[in-house]
């Protein structure tokens, strides 16, 4: 696995999980009350651009060894990110949702 702490899966440290999940909460993303994950819903115009926002996140996913647990109904998208090989949330699920915001402008 890769050194780089971007796409790290080991659990981070007090100071870095609290900055990047601050800034992630900023951009609408929230911790879920049951596990240690976070959450965000996605709106697209319709399902078109729903599915091209996946695609894009897909080819990423596969890139990061990282995948989003998500549900779709046409133009929504609700996505659940965390890291099953530690049970909780790792730099990986802050680099996804960086990536997936950096598509939407969001
Ligand atoms: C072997 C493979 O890299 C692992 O099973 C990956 C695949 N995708 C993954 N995705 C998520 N969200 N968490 C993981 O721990 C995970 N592990």
């Amino acid at each position: 696995m890769s050194d780089d702490p971007a796409t790290k899966k080991a659990k981070l440290s007090h100071e870095e999980r609290l900055d990047r999940l601050t800034k992630a909460q900023e951009r609408g993303w929230k911790l879920q009350k049951d596990r240690d994950a976070i959450e965000k819903s996605f709106n697209f115009k319709d399902f078109s651009e729903a599915w091209a926002f996946m695609s894009r996140v897909a080819l990423k996913a596969e890139e990061l060894c990282h995948h989003p647990e998500w549900f779709n109904v046409y133009n929504r998208l609700d996505v659940t990110l965390s890291t099953h090989d530690v049970s909780g949330l790792s730099a990986k699920d802050f680099t996804m949702a960086e990536f997936m915001d950096s598509l939407t402008g969001k």
